[in-house]
């Protein structure tokens, strides 16, 4: 028999209950790859942290590209404590992995997993209504990090954030988004701006999406929301989006309602994908590290097993597709057991239990033993 294909994954667990739901997710990936035995996974722990900063003055050393580079994928939980400004750990982590590895697409999927309950009445009686992959823009934007601050913070102070839109940043993820939309049976595309009241960067983000149109014209539904409005179509007719692109600090908010709306933040999963594969991906579920449960072990580790199937897929290449769906599978009985859910979703398993309970059902699912 050939030896298992090996994936290097560089794991940073970062801050909070990002420390809890990384090694829930390695467990979980261990027992995948053990019960299929034709891959497995070699993870690098990074101690890059909010704590290890304040202790010695830095997150990442300077070299840390280098160390990225040499991994099949990323793991990441998340970054921030309240004893550093968020603007520091943002910029000293997450947000410079994204932009400087070119992972210029966040992909966001959102439904509703089996026991999940809706806040939406709507959404309770059919489910099946809320099933929905926002494409955020993850590398320039509002999140560019061009602008600055004169005069400090006193009475003469002046502070510009200077969002920053290219041609080429909008094009390469309108793309995305059109191919995204048409791998999906839906084959649907909304586009959201703000370019009533934005009126440069986002005339020409509009400008680029209707010319990237014109190539999937007959194959793409496509339509154009603002996205203070795009908030109501949302919660009032969710049914009515499928694939949705965005900015990436408007995709960002967008996100966190769609978890919402779907039951819990603590089930949305997101991939930060560089579709040239010249660096690696990473995937981290979409929360934060919830400083206000951190520590109590119950954080719900659901979305960062999500975001770890999709690690799976993407690693695989079109290989692991089938592992990848029975993992899905696996956290979907689990989540449709009530004595296996999180608080987050009405239940009162902790992080653990919810971790064995997936283990167990991807042994059943997966046969040996
Ligand atoms: N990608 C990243 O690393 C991100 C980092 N952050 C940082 O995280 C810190 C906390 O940010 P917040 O705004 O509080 O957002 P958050 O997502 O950490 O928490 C928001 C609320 O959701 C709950 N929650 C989040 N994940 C959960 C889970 N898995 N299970 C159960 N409940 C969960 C939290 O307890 C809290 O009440 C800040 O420092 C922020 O900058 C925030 C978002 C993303
Ligand atoms: C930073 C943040 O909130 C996010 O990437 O979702
Ligand atoms: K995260
Ligand atoms: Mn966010």
């Amino acid at each position: 028999m050939s030896s298992p294909t090996l994936y290097k994954i560089a794991a940073i667990p970062g801050d909070g209950i990002g420390v809890d739901i990384t090694e829930a997710a390695e467990q979980v990936l261990d027992k995948l790859a053990s019960v299929n035995g034709t891959f497995k996974f070699e993870y690098t722990t990074f101690d890059w942290s909010s704590k290890a900063y304040k202790e010695r003055g830095w997150y990442m050393q300077d070299d840390w590209i280098d160390q990225l580079k040499k991994h099949d994928a990323i793991y990441f939980g998340a970054v921030g404590w309240p004893d550093v400004p968020d603007h520091i750990s943002l910029w000293s982590m997450i947000l410079p992995i994204r932009n400087t590895m070119n992972q210029y697409v966040n992909v966001r999927p959102t439904k509703i997993l089996k026991g999940t309950t809706a806040p939406l009445a709507q959404l309770r009686e059919k489910p099946s209504d809320l099933d929905w992959v926002i494409v955020r823009e993850n590398s320039e934007g509002e999140y560019a990090g061009q602008g600055g601050t004169t005069h400090g913070h006193g009475p003469n102070a002046i502070a510009t954030e200077v969002a920053i839109f290219t041609r080429v940043g909008i094009e390469r993820i309108m793309r995305f988004a059109f191919e995204t939309a048409k791998s999906r049976p839906r084959r649907k595309l909304t586009m959201v701006t703000k370019s009533n009241a934005q009126r440069h960067g986002l005339v020409l983000w509009d400008k680029v999406f209707y010319e990237v149109a014109k190539e999937y014209e007959d194959v793409v539904e496509y339509d154009k929301m603002l996205v203070d409005a795009m908030t109501v179509r949302m919660v009032n007719k969710p049914e009515s989006l499928d694939t949705i692109v965005a900015t990436n600090l408007h995709a960002d908010i967008l996100s966190d309602l769609a978890a919402a709306l779907a039951g819990s933040i603590g089930i949305a999963p997101s991939s930060n994908l560089d579709p040239t594969r010249s660096c690696p991906s990473m995937f981290e579920p979409i929360h934060g590290s919830a400083p206000d449960i951190a520590g109590k072990g119950i954080a719900n580790p659901i979305g960062a097993f999500w975001s770890a199937a999709e690690m799976v897929r993407w690693v695989g290449k079109g290989e692991l597709d089938t592992v990848a769906d029975q993992f899905m599978e696996a956290i979907e009985n689990v989540t449709g057991n009530p004595k296996t859910r999180t608080a987050d979703m009405g239940g009162s398993a902790n992080t653990t239990e919810v971790t064995e309970a997936v283990c167990h059902e991807i042994e059943r699912l997966c046969g040996k033993k």
